[in-house]
């Protein structure tokens, strides 16, 4: 799956407003991907509307899919999120049992991978849904890295942040354990030099809120990020 090959990616929100010519910036940015996806309000409606603004660049496409209600056709990729540090197991595995119950037969897996997410601000939308309101030290992430790549042999492993900058010690304990699954680091990027610096640790960086905040500066962290070697 090509997704392991990349460095940059946006994450836009189906909740939110965007501008077309703010969407052709993005997908023309030279960014490897765009994931549609979100915590709240995200209705088949909103990530349509996307799928349809977005298909005409030649852009990889993918749905981080957080609600069974607004699946649809047309995507490259489906991203399945679990949390690995949430309190109830129903954001681990029982949402996603529901869901292969009913969708199972029609899932193309060629373009499924799952994401081991550890979630870090415990005041994001995210962790408040999901109960991962204690914040894991820098021990139980590497403990973590190693349940994703190890027990769990996900392909992807999501140290969310969202909303904040992340601590790079913690990002390298965690990139440190790694050898297969891929390290995803996303959160609280503004800047090309933050950007920089996490493309230094992780292997795929995720640039989400500031796309609404500061379009520039989002698009400024696509060479940023390029300018980086991958680290192993
Ligand atoms: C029709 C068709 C193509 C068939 C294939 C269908 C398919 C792929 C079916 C799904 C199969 C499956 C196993 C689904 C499981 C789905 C599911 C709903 C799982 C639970 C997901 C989950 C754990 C959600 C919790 C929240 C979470 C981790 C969301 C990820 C996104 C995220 C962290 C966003 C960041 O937050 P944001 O909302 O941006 O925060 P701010 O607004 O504060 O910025
Ligand atoms: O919105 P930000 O804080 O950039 O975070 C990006 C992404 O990790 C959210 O899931
Ligand atoms: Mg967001």
């Amino acid at each position: 799956m090509d997704v392991r090959t990349w460095r940059h990616a946006f994450k836009l929100d189906p909740a939110k407003e965007i501008s077309d010519e703010a969407l052709e910036q993005l997908a023309e940015s030279g960014t490897d991907g765009i994931i549609i996806g979100g915590t709240d309000n995200i209705t088949l409606e909103g990530v349509l509307d996307l799928l349809a603004r977005l298909r005409r660049y030649a852009v990889p496409l993918a749905l981080e899919v957080s609600d069974v209600e607004a699946v649809t056709f047309g995507f490259d990729y489906y991203f399945i999120p679990t949390v690995l540090n949430a309190k109830d197991v129903k954001w681990m595995n029982g949402i996603h049992l529901e869901a292969l119950k009913e969708f199972g037969h029609m899932m193309k897996w060629e373009e499924v991978a799952t994401e081991g997410y550890c979630i870090m601000n415990p005041e994001c939308k995210a962790a408040q849904l999901t109960g991962a309101t204690e914040v894991p030290t820098k021990d139980d992430v590497v403990g973590y890295a190693r349940m994703a790549e190890h027990l769990f042999k996900l392909p992807i492993f999501y140290l969310e942040y969202s909303g904040t900058y992340g601590d790079p010690k913690i990002v390298s304990a965690a990139a440190s354990v790694l050898d297969e699954t891929r390290l995803v680091y996303g959160g609280g990027i503004r800047t090309a030099e933050q950007a920089a610096e996490m493309a230094a640790i992780a292997h795929t960086v995720i640039i989400g809120n500031v796309i609404y905040d500061n379009l520039k500066k989002a698009l400024d962290t696509v060479d940023a990020v390029k300018a980086v070697t991958c680290p192993k």
